[in-house]
């Protein structure tokens, strides 16, 4: 499949953006006009940087309002179009993009439209060059690609054809199976892109809300099925109008947009081997990539600190168990059950605690790293010792490191007979089981990279995302995890308010892991006993929880007494409360009971609250 990107989507200079597009491994560009037209570089030095980048210059878009319009105004139309052919010879450029009529259109007829359209395919042929006509969603008279190929066809002429774009089909819920019946020589070009589903208008859905395929609400894998079908051979390009993007480091967002273009060849893949077959053949070959199944759980979680006393604190108050230093390196092991928290002092002078590394049990980890090095993740150099466990890593878009450990029967890891095991064993019972959730604070300008990273890579679904109150802002929440919630990770973006001053703007915001406990209030007693900081919850809250649950009066009274928070659905009943924070991590500890599946949302602002008035009042 060749790939390609307007220059639309990225910030900076179209200089920046060519290079952006090469170093992410783009086969061509579409060049926006305004990107050109604002360029201090003429079409020739243009064309000569892109031949120098290896890319081909595959679009120029767009042109507007043209068709369906009274004679003098098409002659009009007719020398704009000429001086653009010229530009275009001069830049080496074959084909432009016609958007449908929005602004002076004035004549509905497909007939003149498409006649229209014919002179303009004659003057195009005499510079070379194809018209790729696209239905913009909000077009006058013309919103729908069906629409947009009728007139084609009548027009009937070799360099008119049409452009697809993804977001004006699925935008007004037209069909794209429409697109399996367009003779394949007819489709000029196709843009791409993925949206949220907003209810607002498409307009201004289209212009600030765009993204990456894999980022949105839409199936695109079964909508390049049909274009696959179509027989479609040509470059499948992403166009993502998008206020983020825009003003986002233009290197990284060229990265994302490639990981979304590898990704979706590969669902569409698998998706053409599952509807049509191991036998189909088409003329687009579709890559794929090494397959992965989903995570089997938490193999660690790694908290990095220079003064790490506090953290060791936390964790021997909730009853975890000291197990020893790294043998070569400056690492603790504390565990509980099967919850593994590694304390790396290593490279960490001035750093406060951060949560620095997450750790899957995965089938095969050469495997999963060789798909995630595929999707363009970073590899994340390791210096390991003889006879030391070598573990694959990556960094993840926020740079918390991703390390994919191999999944064990009993769900033990080997790596930790590397640790001295020099500290004394806790007598007692462990009551925290494992890790059940992490929640990490992405920066607003990558949370949409992030969704895509962790769904690609690690096949983690997202599920819909939430937001939640806090006393300077509104905090967004998706969480992704597996189906059956072994691995649940949930991705904040904090208020910019929230962002304190720390060793890095994305290990400033608290971050925290939860454990899963098979019995919260005896746990909460111990962790009272030897003193733990609790997270205090206002009386407030408990006596909202009364007019909402009706809880038996000791149960209540307990609650308030130990600062636990209650959630209850239709599936069960959530218990859980939180530590004070040390640098920008906290720890929660879960109790589900029954089949409950959430996270207590609804008391996620009395917690944020809470930690607010904590951080501001002490
Ligand atoms: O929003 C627009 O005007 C616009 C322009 C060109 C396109 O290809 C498109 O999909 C939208
Ligand atoms: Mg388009």
């Amino acid at each position: 499949m060749r790939t390609s990107i307007a220059t639309v989507c990225l910030s900076g200079t179209l200089e920046e953006k060519m290079h952006a597009c090469a170093n992410a491994g783009f086969d061509g560009i579409e060049i926006f006009e305004q990107d050109l037209l604002v360029s201090p570089h003429s079409p020739e030095e243009i064309r000569d940087l892109a031949a120098r980048l290896g890319l081909s210059l595959d679009l120029y878009q767009p042109f507007r309002d043209f068709e369906g319009v009274p004679e003098e105004l098409l002659a009009e139309n007719l020398y704009r179009a000429e001086a653009k052919f010229r530009l275009m010879r001069s830049l080496g450029m074959d084909l432009m993009l016609l958007c449908s009529n929005v602004g002076t259109a004035t004549i509905d007829d497909d007939e003149l439209a498409a006649a229209q359209l014919r002179r303009l395919g004659d003057l195009a042929a005499r510079y070379g060059i194809r018209i790729a006509y696209e239905a913009l969603a909000w077009g006058t008279f013309v919103n729908d690609f069906e629409h947009a190929m009728r007139i084609v066809d009548l027009a009937d002429h070799p360099n008119i054809g049409t452009c697809l774009d993804s977001f004006h089909i699925l935008s007004r819920g037209w069909n794209p199976a429409g697109i399996e019946k367009i003779p394949a020589e007819k489709i000029f070009f196709v843009q791409l892109a993925d949206a949220p589903q907003l209810s607002m208008d498409i307009l201004s859905w289209s212009r600030h809300y765009r993204v990456f395929p894999g980022e949105g609400a839409w199936e695109l894998d079964k909508f390049m099925g049909h274009l696959v079908r179509s027989g479609y051979n040509g470059p499948v390009s992403l166009e993502i109008f998008n206020d983020v993007f825009r003003q986002a480091d233009e290197e990284r967002t060229a990265v994302d947009a490639m990981r979304s273009l590898i990704w979706l060849e590969e669902r569409t893949s698998v998706h053409l081997l599952e509807t049509d077959g191991p036998d189909a053949r088409y003329p687009m070959q579709l890559a794929t990539l090494p397959q992965v199944a989903e995570p089997t759980g938490f193999n660690f979680a790694e908290v990095k600190a220079e003064n790490t006393e506090h953290v060791q604190q936390l964790l021997s108050q909730l009853g975890f168990t000291f197990r020893g230093r790294h043998r070569t390196k400056p690492v603790q092991l504390w565990t509980q059950g099967q919850a593994r928290i590694i304390i790396n002092e290593q490279q960490a002078r001035g750093l406060e605690p951060t949560i620095a590394a997450l750790a899957f049990d995965v089938e095969d980890p050469l495997v999963a790293a060789s798909r995630a090095l595929q999707l363009k993740a970073t590899a994340v150099p390791r210096q390991s010792q003889a006879n030391e466990a070598v573990l694959q890593a990556v960094k993840a878009p926020d740079s918390t490191e991703i390390f994919l450990c191999e999944a064990t029967p009993d769900g033990t890891a080997a790596w930790t007979d590397e640790f001295a095991t020099d500290g004394a064993k806790r007598s007692g019972q462990d009551l925290i089981t494992h890790i059940d959730h992490v929640n990490l604070a992405q920066p607003w300008q990558h949370f949409d990279e992030s969704v895509l990273f962790y769904e690609s890579t690690l096949s983690l679904a997202p599920r819909p995302s939430t937001e939640v109150p806090s006393p300077v802002g509104l905090v967004r929440s998706q969480v992704m995890r597996t189906e059956d919630g072994n691995v649940r990770l949930a991705l904040n973006i904090a208020p910019l308010v929230m962002e304190q001053p720390g060793p890095s703007a994305e290990s400033a915001y608290p971050q925290h892991i939860a454990f899963a406990c098979t019995d919260l209030i005896a746990l909460a007693r111990n962790a009272v006993a030897s003193g733990l900081e609790f997270l205090k919850i206002p009386a407030n809250y408990y006596a909202d929880l009364q007019a909402r649950f009706r809880l038996a009066p000791e149960l209540l009274a307990t609650l308030q007494e130990l600062n636990l928070l209650y959630d209850r659905d239709e599936t069960g009943e959530f218990l859980h409360f939180y530590t004070a924070t040390v640098g920008s991590v906290f720890f929660e500890v879960v109790e589900r009971r029954s089949s409950y599946d959430g996270y207590g949302a609804p008391n996620a602002p009395v917690r944020l609250s809470a930690q607010y008035l904590l951080s501001k009042h002490g």
